[in-house]
């Protein structure tokens, strides 16, 4: 099957009058729909349940975006056994067929670009550029992984003998839970339940309890797609009732989590003890935490390094697992380069996504809370610089948070906030500053700006991350441009948005036939 080269969705600036229009449509059109129920979906069948959660939005928190209603373990049982039989023919299919309908996904997907981001602006407390950036991200996945698995269906080469034809195929490995975090709500949800269905698996998705509406879009567009039923079911619910019991059940292979680190060990060790009766090893696959950072040197353009520095650190509030959350500064620009951040932070205004403010609010009132306790743990460790202050009267508003002088052991240069505050360290050269980045246990993004060559040559043996990036932020890894993932306890090592993601899924048969 011919299929066009990919290519990265371009982002929209809907700031310019003519997408202004369109996307002001989109917000009414979104705010109208606030309120409504969304069922879970089993075996193609919309089911309501007694229980059903509310998801607010963020900047307005009395505001009820979408009421979702919630499984029991039962309907997990309902799930699993819809898609058990789904894969019975769905396994059979080939990867070209699969990779049609993350096409069409791809296209249902642009056409509805507008209304998505209106839906991350209010469920998620997206601006503009964040909500559209991750749509694009969606897209990407689709378009990419559908050309990838049409290049799994050609197995790999190995070596001819005479008078023997070797094959060494893919096939999917059977029915898996899909368990996705709240801050990439489409995003993240599509790129992690399409790279395993369209290698011929089927799988229960459960959302994250404060996004679960946007992914409920997502189901919308796959439906429309025309997947067939069984295939995806979704069950929104809370991860206590159903959690433990999805990943512990007997006739789940495998599991593709992102989330907390917490969760994430959690789910690996009740993933790996074996169920009477079990006849495979239950597969993990685990995107996890970070704690990134940015270094730089007396030699960098402290210009662009600031700039890097205030966007890894506060994009999406930084809520992202990519966040650049520690700047370690070489001594003789130390100063400089406070005053330049701060700068630049005192400029990005604080308020709601509709309106596009830089900063919108932190998700819900436990990360509000958890962000607060962390700042007033800066002021014991660290001199504050700006922010520091938070209104919650409305929506959940932090001030990006700056505190400078903070010693490398301190919590707030080690643990993951997941929030707009920023821990800015002094080091002697780079040699230290990289000591101080690897200082934490995780291992996801980082970036060092300099424009010394032997810095360059170091840092790529030395700084342990998945992602590095010279002279750039470290959030915003495009699909296929720099596939995403980390090790130690960020995850598991795969990079999503290329080939090496979806050997996930699959597991290689060698088939030799003599002649
Ligand atoms: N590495 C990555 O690619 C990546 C991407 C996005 C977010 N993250 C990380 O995710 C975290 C923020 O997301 P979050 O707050 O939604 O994380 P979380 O761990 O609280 O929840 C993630 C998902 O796991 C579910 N869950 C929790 N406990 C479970 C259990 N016992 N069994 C089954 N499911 C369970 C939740 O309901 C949710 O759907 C941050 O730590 C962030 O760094 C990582
Ligand atoms: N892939 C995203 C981060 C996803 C985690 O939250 C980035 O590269 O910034």
């Amino acid at each position: 099957m011919a299929v066009a080269p990919f290519k990265n969705d371009a982002p929209i600036d809907w700031e310019a009058p003519e997408n202004r229009t369109i996307l002001n449509k989109n917000l009414e059109f979104v705010k109208s729909k606030f309120g409504e129920e969304y069922p879970l979906m089993i075996g193609g069948e919309e089911v309501l349940t007694e229980n059903k959660r509310p998801s607010y939005n963020p900047a307005v928190h009395s505001e009820v975006v979408g009421y979702v209603n919630q499984a029991s373990q039962d309907h997990i049982e309902t799930a699993i056994s819809a898609a058990r039989s789904a894969y019975e023919s769905w396994g059979q299919t080939t990867f070209q067929e699969r990779s049609l309908y993350l096409f069409k996904a791809a296209e249902i997907m642009k056409r509805r670009k507008a209304e998505l981001v209106a839906w991350q602006i209010y469920e998620a407390g997206k601006n503009f550029a964040e909500a559209d950036g991750e749509i694009n991200e969606a897209i990407d996945f689709l378009e990419m992984y559908g050309r990838l698995a049409i290049e799994l269906d050609q197995g790999q080469d190995l070596v001819s003998l005479p008078g023997i034809e070797n094959r060494l195929e893919y096939k999917p490995l059977g029915v898996g839970a899909v368990i996705s975090p709240w801050n990439f709500p489409i995003a993240i949800v599509t790129g992690m339940t399409v790279s395993a269905i369209v290698t011929g698996n089927t799988v229960l998705l459960k959302p994250a309890a404060l996004t679960p509406v946007i992914a409920a879009k997502f189901m919308e567009i796959m439906h429309e797609a025309n997947i067939p039923d069984g295939v995806i079911n979704f069950i929104p619910g809370s991860s206590g009732e159903i959690g433990d019991y999805m990943v512990a059940h007997r006739d789940i292979n495998f599991i593709s989590f992102t989330g907390s680190k917490e969760a994430g060990l959690h789910i690996d060790e009740m993933a790996h003890k074996r169920i009477p009766g079990q006849r495979w090893i239950k597969r993990v696959i685990s995107e996890m935490g970070g704690k990134n950072g940015v270094v730089v040197d007396e030699s960098a353009d402290l210009d662009a390094a600031a700039d890097g520095i205030v966007t890894s650190a506060f994009g999406y509030q930084g809520q992202k697992c990519s966040a650049g959350s520690r700047a370690i500064i070489h001594e003789n620009v130390y100063d400089e380069m406070v005053d330049k951040i701060t700068k630049r932070t005192q400029a990005l205004q604080v308020g709601p996504g509709d309106e596009n403010n830089a900063i919108n609010p932190v998700i819900d009132n436990k990360a509000f809370k958890e962000i607060n306790e962390y700042i007033e743990i800066g002021k014991n460790e660290g001199t504050l610089v700006f922010g520091g202050d938070s209104d919650d009267a409305e929506g959940y508003y932090i001030t990006p948070t700056i505190f400078k002088d903070v010693p490398p052991e301190s919590r707030i240069m080690k643990e993951e906030i997941f929030g707009p505050v920023l821990a800015i360290c002094r080091v002697a050269n780079v040699e230290e500053g990289v000591e101080v980045y690897n200082n934490t246990e995780f291992g996801l993004t980082g970036s060092l700006y300099t424009n010394n060559r032997e810095q360059i040559m170091y840092a790529r043996q030395k700084m342990d991350c998945g992602n590095l990036f010279f002279n750039g932020k470290c959030t915003g890894a495009l699909v296929g441009v720099q596939p995403f993932g980390g090790y130690y306890m960020s995850g598991t090592g795969s990079k999503t948005g290329c080939k090496d993601y979806l050997l996930n899924f699959v597991q290689a048969k060698t088939i030799a036939e003599n002649f």
